[in-house]
């Protein structure tokens, strides 16, 4: 049976645009669905408005600190709606680097709400994207679902009240009083937002430590920093309700506390998008929670059809849905064998002033293989020595595997943690030793050059039983 096309890709997101790119570098004739926003998630509603508002939050900060270097500025205030403005020119100027960087690869692009009639056959119909367009049917030889996921709400009376990322971006004007509920990476890094920006922020969290799945001594560090940003933390506690009074709300919590605010922010995960996809039609699978299950060649139960990135529920993060999507289009159409990528080192980084990032192992993770080396320095940077934020530490940590002197994980809670992470992850995915980072001569003065001189040992822990 012929096909129009040798590959479909619904969901222009990270894993779809790369995804398809790559098929059509091979030569393969490819076409690619959208039905909401050219770049996906990250571009959109993600990492991309998330890291420019993360900027935004942390020049108020720079410019009081500025005073002790001899600066005579003051803060000012801050303009919300200039900064929404600047973001918004900024993703439609990457909206249309998207669509012209698709087009010059020679795929067609299809805009509208993919659903499946069958394991080859797609109809495109009308979405807020394109609400005019005629439903139109396309047909393909292979299909990639790249449709990526959606934010979570808690199903507590009121939820409608609350907001969530996607509409976080769009708010017309920054809230005084904000309650956030969660603290996995979002909930983290829009609190700091908040904050930096003059919020009052609440956090409301399940455990008493943030960012569950962390290396602990770098939550309990997280845990300190938010205090000292402003922030309060509400540990072992959840909603129950929230109700409206005027334009503000009040949440009432499980251990009988209430909250005032003017915006209530669920920040509790997200679901794989497979809303309407037709996935019975196609004979496709998930499994538990939605998620479409893959094997570690991204096929699915229906062996011309595979999942990439956030849909599959793996490992959520933008870098990794690339990953699949270039791995995948190599294996598909490549002459050489694919490129291969080191996935369980991937580097993460949560983006809160001062920023999070680890690589590899947490020390409990670890101690699970066997008796561990741990390093670990905690100090107060350089330009705060002067700024008189002496509660704004860095601290570092390399868990080395104490029969092998592998450095099996880095965690870094500090200024610049996220850059000082890319490299030091090459170390760590090359399975380089302790030895390795004790040779390497330092940059001075810089934070990074910790990770060089860490020479003494701060404890052994045993293997876990
Ligand atoms: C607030 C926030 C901040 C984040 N920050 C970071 C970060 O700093 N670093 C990082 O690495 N990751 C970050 N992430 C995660 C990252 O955005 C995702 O892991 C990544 O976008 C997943 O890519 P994807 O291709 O799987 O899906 P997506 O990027 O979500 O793309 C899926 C696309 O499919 C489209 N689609 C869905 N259904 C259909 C359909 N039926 N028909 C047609 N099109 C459809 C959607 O409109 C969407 O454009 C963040 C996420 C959020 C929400
Ligand atoms: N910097 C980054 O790389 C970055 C930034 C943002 C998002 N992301 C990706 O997006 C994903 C989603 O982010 P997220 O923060 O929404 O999810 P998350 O899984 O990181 O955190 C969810 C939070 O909600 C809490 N929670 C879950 N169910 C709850 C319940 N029933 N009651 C109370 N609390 C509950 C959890 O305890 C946790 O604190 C992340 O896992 C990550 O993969 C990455």
């Amino acid at each position: 049976m012929s096909h129009e096309f040798d590959l479909l890709v619904i969901g222009a997101g990270s894993g779809g645009v790369r995804c398809a790119r790559i098929a059509a570098s091979h030569g393969a004739k490819v076409a690619i669905v959208e039905s909401r926003h050219w770049g996906g998630t990250c571009v959109n509603l993600g990492c991309v408005p998330k890291k420019l508002m993360v900027q935004a939050s942390e020049y108020g900060d720079l410019v009081d600190d500025s005073h002790a270097f001899g600066w005579s500025s003051t803060r000012g205030t801050h303009d919300w709606a200039t900064l929404i403005a600047a973001k918004d020119k900024e993703i439609t100027r990457l909206n249309g680097i998207y669509v012209s960087m698709l087009e010059k690869a020679g795929i067609a692009l299809f805009t509208g709400h993919a659903r499946f009639e069958d394991a080859h056959t797609v109809v495109v119909e009308p979405s807020p994207l394109a609400p005019d367009e005629a439903p139109r049917t396309v047909t393909a030889k292979r299909i990639v679902i790249a449709t990526g996921s959606t934010p979570l709400k808690l199903d507590i009376p009121g939820a409608d009240y609350a907001i969530t990322s996607d509409e976080a971006f769009h708010l017309t004007e920054r809230p005084q009083r904000v309650v956030i509920v969660g603290s996995g990476y979002i909930g983290v890094e829009f609190a700091g937002i908040f904050a930096g920006l003059g919020s009052t922020v609440d956090m409301v969290q399940r455990h008493d430590l943030p960012l569950r799945g962390f290396d602990e001594d770098l939550r309990k560090e997280l845990k300190d920093a938010i205090a000292v940003r402003g922030i309060t933390l509400h540990g072992n506690a959840a909603p129950t309700r929230i109700e409206k009074t005027g334009t503000a709300y009040t949440v009432s919590l499980n251990n009988g506390q209430t909250l005032d605010a003017d915006c209530v922010f669920f920040a509790v995960g997200r679901r794989p998008k497979i809303d309407s996809l037709g996935l019975e039609k196609a004979g496709v699978s998930t499994a538990k929670g939605g998620r479409i299950a893959v094997n570690d060649r991204q096929e699915t139960s229906q062996p011309n059809i595979y999942a990439i990135g956030d849909v599959t529920d793996r490992l959520n993060l933008t870098p990794v849905a690339i990953a699949e999507g270039h791995n995948l289009a190599d294996s598909l159409f490549g002459k050489e064998p694919p490129r291969t990528w080191s996935l369980d080192t991937t580097p993460k980084a949560v983006f809160f002033s001062p920023p999070l990032a680890s690589v590899g192992l947490t020390e409990e993770e670890a101690a699970k293989n066997g008796v561990l080396d741990i390093y670990l320095t905690r100090f107060t940077p350089m330009r705060h020595t002067l700024s008189g934020r002496k509660d704004r530490k860095t601290i570092m940590k390399l868990v080395v595997d104490q029969a092998s002197q592998k450095v099996v994980g880095a965690h870094i809670l500090g200024d610049d943690a996220a850059e000082m992470m890319q490299g030091v992850a090459i170390a760590v995915t090359a399975g380089l030793r302790k030895v390795d980072f004790d040779r390497t001569v330092g940059i001075h003065p810089t934070s990074a050059e910790e990770l060089v001189t860490l020479r003494t040992r701060t404890r052994e822990t045993p293997k876990a039983s």
